[in-house]
């Protein structure tokens, strides 16, 4: 069974690659929310919002090898994000992380940052990134003031990099990597923990923790998109990891109110020569989720808004953003409704039989 397209879809909600125009048949009942609230008692002040599907890299964990790309005409251009940033704010949104497939392989991105930060001083802006193709634009991060990158690296080993991505370019990661320290541009390292590919470098990850001033991240392989290659074999949880860790160096939690919201569990290290300059993090969706906390919406390049990572339903936000007779007004009223039918999405990950969820992560951004 999939996961969601036979459940109800109130609000208009269609599964993707549904056909049917999306302008909902609620959109001028209702007046729009102040502050995003759901069903759960959970208030949205986090978007992710994909600038592109596509992308320079070919992650065996995140890529299927038949692919579609979302048509130019259907990607949502920088202003109708401008458009999407702005009403979100007005709706209590503190926090926004451009991500996608490759943020950075979408023309003129670096100049999208720009312009939303003229617009917003004071909004938190992040990215994530393969960081790969970063290097041109740091010292323009540096200058608009991004208030930190997130920057996905599942090993330290060039010939291992070039088989988990399909590309040699772990020297330049390494470098841009590199470059971010030097220009004081805060980041996390994201590595997927894949048991069988990564385990046996946990050293080399925890080496960088000890050595840099950085949160180095282990996030839960999860099943996602049609052809997922997720297996119990090569999971590698978040209890394991820590187990790991404790025989390297020692750990200590962070207390919950310096984590930000963030769905990472962070530790401090301290090894012989005294604690670390970095942190260890683990994001554990499978072996302990964080739902009951979360505080984020997404919304796809072709502008769908998802609700959950997992949750196929998606509620089509351009169509009425496009339309000459709803506009943005429509959009802010949709993403009200819809994020009161926000789920826990663990509870979707426990129904699942192979993929939680049927899009790809390039396409949902993460
Ligand atoms: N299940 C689940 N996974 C998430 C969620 N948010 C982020 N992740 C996963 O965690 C990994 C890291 O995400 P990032 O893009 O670095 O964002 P983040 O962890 O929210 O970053 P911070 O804002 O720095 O805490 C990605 O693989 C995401 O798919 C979430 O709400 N639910
Ligand atoms: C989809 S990528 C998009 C941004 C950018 N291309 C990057 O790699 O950072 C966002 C994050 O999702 C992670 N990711 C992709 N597929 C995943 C999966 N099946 N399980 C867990 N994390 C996954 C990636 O490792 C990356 O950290
Ligand atoms: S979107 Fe990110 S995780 Fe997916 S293939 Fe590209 S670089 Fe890899
Ligand atoms: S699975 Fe869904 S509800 Fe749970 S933390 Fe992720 S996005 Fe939020």
């Amino acid at each position: 069974m999939k996961a969601s397209p036979h459940r109800a879809a109130p609000c208009g909600a269609q599964p993707p690659g549904s056909s049917m125009n999306a302008i909902p048949p609620f959109a001028h009942l209702c007046e729009p929310a102040a502050s995003l609230e759901d069903g759960h008692g959970r208030t949205v002040r986090y978007i992710r919002l994909s600038v592109t599907d596509r992308c320079n890299l070919r992650c065996t964990y995140c890529r299927s090898g038949m692919e579609t790309f979302i048509p130019h005409e259907s990607v949502l251009r920088y202003e109708e994000m401008e458009q999407l940033v702005d009403m979100a704010m007005d709706m209590g949104v503190e926090k926004v992380r451009l991500t996608g497939g490759e943020p950075f392989a979408r023309k003129g991105f670096a100049d999208f940052l720009e312009r939303l930060r003229a617009a917003h001083p004071a909004l938190d802006i992040r990215v994530t990134t393969n960081g790969t193709l970063i290097g041109p634009h740091i010292q323009t991060l540096k200058a608009i003031g991004l208030n930190a990158v997130n920057l996905s690296l599942d090993t330290f080993d060039r010939d291992k990099f070039e088989q988990i991505t399909g590309r040699d370019l772990f020297g330049k990661v390494r470098e841009n990597m590199d470059a971010l320290l030097d220009a004081g541009i805060p980041f996390k390292l994201n590595a997927v923990a894949l048991r069988g590919f990564n385990d046996d470098e946990l050293p080399a990850f925890i080496d960088y923790a000890m050595r840099h001033p950085i949160d180095v991240r282990f996030i839960e392989f999860m099943p996602m998109g049609e052809g997922t290659r997720w297996s119990d074999s090569c999971f590698w949880s978040a209890p394991d990891i820590l187990d790991a860790v404790k025989g390297l160096v020692a750990v200590a939690p962070v207390e919950q109110e310096q984590r930000n919201g963030g769905p990472a569990r962070l530790y401090t290290l301290s090894g012989p020569d005294g604690p670390g300059l970095g942190r260890l993090g683990l994001i554990s969706p499978l072996s302990s989720h964080f739902c009951t906390s979360c505080n984020r919406l997404r919304i796809t390049s072709d502008g769908a808004l998802r609700t959950c990572l997992f949750d196929d339903r998606e509620y089509r936000l351009r169509n009425a953003l496009r339309h000459p007779k709803l506009g943005i007004e429509a959009v802010r009223r949709i993403v009200t409704l819809a994020t009161r039918d926000k789920p826990i999405g663990a509870r979707l990950l426990e129904r699942r039989h192979n993929a939680v969820a049927q899009r790809r992560m390039t396409a949902i951004g993460g």
